[in-house]
């Protein structure tokens, strides 16, 4: 399992980490519940074989449109997607160019009739990439039964379609985000509820939904994203101890120190989930050690802290 002292591992505050997992343990996995971004969180941005894709980069580059469509799409990303990840404007500078593209992606989609039935065909031939370790990951939450969300700003659809082909649509898995309106024949003709964009995932229809509500006894939160929009995703939820793990894999000298002030956990340029999963495996064995000798809780917690230093670990 990866080491947390990896150089490409930061942590601002390495007590603080250790004292909320220490509290993940305490409160068992009846207690935590996972919230995840998709792009580039849960999938990766590269691995062996060259960069991999988004969900609309899935689309953008799809054969079921014509090539002019593709380019349309390609300059509205070369074009905004310097905005998002531009490390000199503010959020809220950024928000009106972020709705600006996401609408005009989406009427682009439409103005070129995307159809149902492409879908599994687009994400078979396409290049969205779950990190290594995802596997592991979600069968260990489903056989836990702790339930993951995933917040995405991509489309809900292609989400859905990934996880059935490249994975499974566990029992525990929901899945938010934008997601298209098919008419009856099948073809798009708009999108379902609001827009949902990089920047605007605390104020979104999730909050409203009672989702949080169902779940409000699992206060314990662990939440993965690669954007500091990510950050607002569990807004809204009953949190008492929340570990924020953020992924940078773009513009890391200059967003570094900017990361490591808002996430706990800070992971450069990894294109696998070994760092939340030598978390989680660490705090579901402390867990299940609990359980096995029915020891009380604060008892396995020191147990743990003294015996290998801390339950992070050094070596994972
Ligand atoms: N190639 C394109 N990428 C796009 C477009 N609109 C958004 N995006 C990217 O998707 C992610 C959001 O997904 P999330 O799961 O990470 O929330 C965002 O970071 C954008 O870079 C588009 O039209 N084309
Ligand atoms: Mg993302």
């Amino acid at each position: 399992m990866s080491n947390l002292k990896a150089s490409n591992v930061h942590m601002e505050d390495a007590e603080k980490v250790q004292r909320i997992i220490n509290e993940f343990v305490k409160g068992g996995t009846e207690k935590l519940q996972v919230i995840s971004d998709f792009d580039m969180t849960l999938t990766t941005p590269n691995d062996e074989y060259g960069p991999c894709q988004s969900c609309y980069n899935a689309l953008d580059s799809s054969k079921f449109f014509p090539s002019i469509y593709q380019q349309k799409a390609e300059k509205l990303k070369d074009h905004y997607y310097a905005i998002e990840i531009d490390p000199y404007l503010a959020i809220k500078e950024k928000i009106p160019y972020m709705v600006e593209w996401w609408t005009k992606a989406h009427d682009l989609l439409i103005e070129f009739n995307l159809r149902k039935e492409w879908l599994p065909q687009i994400v078979k031939e396409s290049r969205i990439i779950f990190r290594k370790g995802c596997d592991w990951l979600f069968q260990q939450l489903n056989r836990l039964q702790v339930p993951l969300l995933v917040f995405s700003a991509g489309i809900g659809d292609v989400i859905e379609e990934t996880f059935k082909s490249r994975s499974k649509l566990y029992d525990n898995l929901k899945i938010v985000s934008n997601f298209i309106h098919f008419n009856d024949e099948g073809l798009i003709d708009g999108f379902e509820g609001e827009l949902m964009h990089v920047f605007n995932k605390n104020e979104n229809v999730i909050h409203r939904s009672g989702y949080f509500e169902e779940i409000e006894h699992r206060h314990n939160i662990i939440l993965m994203g690669d954007s500091l929009g990510d950050l607002q995703m569990a807004d809204g939820a009953i949190c008492e101890n929340i570990l924020k793990i953020g992924f940078l894999n773009d513009k890391v000298d200059e967003f570094l120190e900017r990361y490591k002030k808002s996430f706990d956990i800070v992971i450069v340029n990894d294109p696998t989930m070994s760092v939340p999963n030598s978390i989680i495996a660490q705090v579901c064995e402390a867990i299940e050690t609990k359980m096995a000798d029915g020891v009380k809780v604060n008892d396995v917690t020191n147990a743990n802290a003294t015996s290998n230093g801390s339950v992070i670990g050094d070596a994972a």
